[in-house]
């Protein structure tokens, strides 16, 4: 790809990609011509709604209003925000050039992403108001409106611009559920960092069976039982597993499938190294880059992808403890993403 073809406010937009998503960005530099543009903005305009619902420094009334409306500024010449303390805070600052570029899209990628943040920024004030994340259903609504609404607004890209066929964007079960797979485990991987800031993502449905609140899992002297939730939330998120076969399976243009595999397989490589593991409580579990590249390597077909799929769930398989509460649950789940052969 040669920035150099590019007009001037495209190009920056790929740097702000660089600067936000390093690895990820290259994923998205080898999307196929016209998709590759339309997904380097979706991803820009997404990160700037992102920061403005992590940015703790927004007033509650203020932020739920902004959520709400943000769609309507890709729209509104010359808008920026330039009170964020975020460290993405450079597409907000500069969000004027991301909207200029989303203008000059086609009709039909500024109406899939236009309203994707429609319903997402609505989604996310509604969370923002409720405070706590209750039931299990909750916790499924909450990750729809964060990242299931991107699986199905990139579904709905794919096939506008051609290179997929129309059951990929109108089936948008496996599109959610692929979306689901990936913010689950950033939730259960996130839990540490997120708590002693107190945010609390972790469904209270859950955490109310091993601890008086989601800070209490934090304590050393209820190890056993907050491990026990994490595994309970782990057996949670590989139910999606299936689904996110199903949806890679349709997929046809190379540049797509390797875009749509490679965060899913990152995402199972995370949820093995955290399943039964109390660093979870610690630190900020990583995978290590070299297993990462390693995986980027093989998430070229789907046959590759289900090798990887099988060598983790074995994995974790190995790891479940006898008196888990959770164990018969784990192995059934664990099964139907063997099964998906
Ligand atoms: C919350 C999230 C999972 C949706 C974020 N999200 C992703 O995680 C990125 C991956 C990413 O950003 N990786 C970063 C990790 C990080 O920043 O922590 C990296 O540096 O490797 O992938 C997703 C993403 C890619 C492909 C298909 C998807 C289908 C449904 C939902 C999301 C899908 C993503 C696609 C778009 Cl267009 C926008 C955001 C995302």
């Amino acid at each position: 790809l040669n920035l150099k073809k590019m007009d001037p406010d495209m190009r920056r937009c790929f740097e702000y990609l660089k600067m936000t998503s390093r690895s990820f960005c290259a994923v998205i530099m080898a999307l196929d011509e016209d998709l590759r543009y339309g997904v380097c903005i979706y991803y820009l305009v997404l990160r700037a709604l992102d920061t403005v619902e992590d940015d703790m420094t927004i007033a509650l009334d203020t932020k739920c209003a902004l959520l709400e409306t943000f769609y309507q500024k890709l729209n509104v010449v010359g808008w920026n925000f330039n009170n964020s303390k975020e460290k993405d805070r450079m597409v907000l600052d500069n969000f004027q050039i991301i909207s200029s570029e989303f203008r000059k899209l086609s009709p039909a990628f500024q109406q899939i992403i236009s309203g994707s943040c429609r319903d997402m920024g609505s989604g996310m004030a509604q969370f923002l108001k409720r405070k706590v994340i209750d039931s299990m259903t909750e916790w499924d609504e909450y990750c729809h409106y964060v990242a299931g609404l991107v699986g199905i607004g990139l579904s709905r890209l794919f096939v506008a611009s051609g290179l997929e066929e129309p059951i990929v964007g109108s089936d948008e079960r496996l599109a959610n559920s692929m979306g689901l797979f990936l913010q689950k485990t950033n939730i259960i991987r996130d839990f540490q960092e997120d708590t002693v800031q107190d945010r609390l993502f972790w469904p209270r449905e859950a955490w109310i069976k091993y601890g008086a609140s989601q800070k209490s899992l934090l304590s050393p002297s209820n190890m056993h039982n907050s491990v026990a939730c994490l595994n309970e939330l782990v057996t949670n998120a590989i139910q999606h597993i299936p689904d996110v076969l199903t949806y890679l399976g349709r997929l046809k243009n190379q540049s797509v499938f390797n875009f749509c595999a490679i965060p899913q397989m990152m995402a199972i490589a995370t949820l093995e190294r955290c399943y039964n593991n109390p660093d979870v409580f610690r630190m900020n579990v990583k995978i290590r880059k070299g297993e990462a590249v390693l995986m980027i390597g093989n998430s070229t077909s789907i046959e590759l992808v289900k090798e990887f799929m099988d060598k983790y769930c074995l994995s974790i398989a190995r790891k479940v403890p006898e008196n888990d509460r959770n164990a018969s649950a784990t192995r059934v789940a664990l099964q139907a993403g063997l099964r998906n052969k």
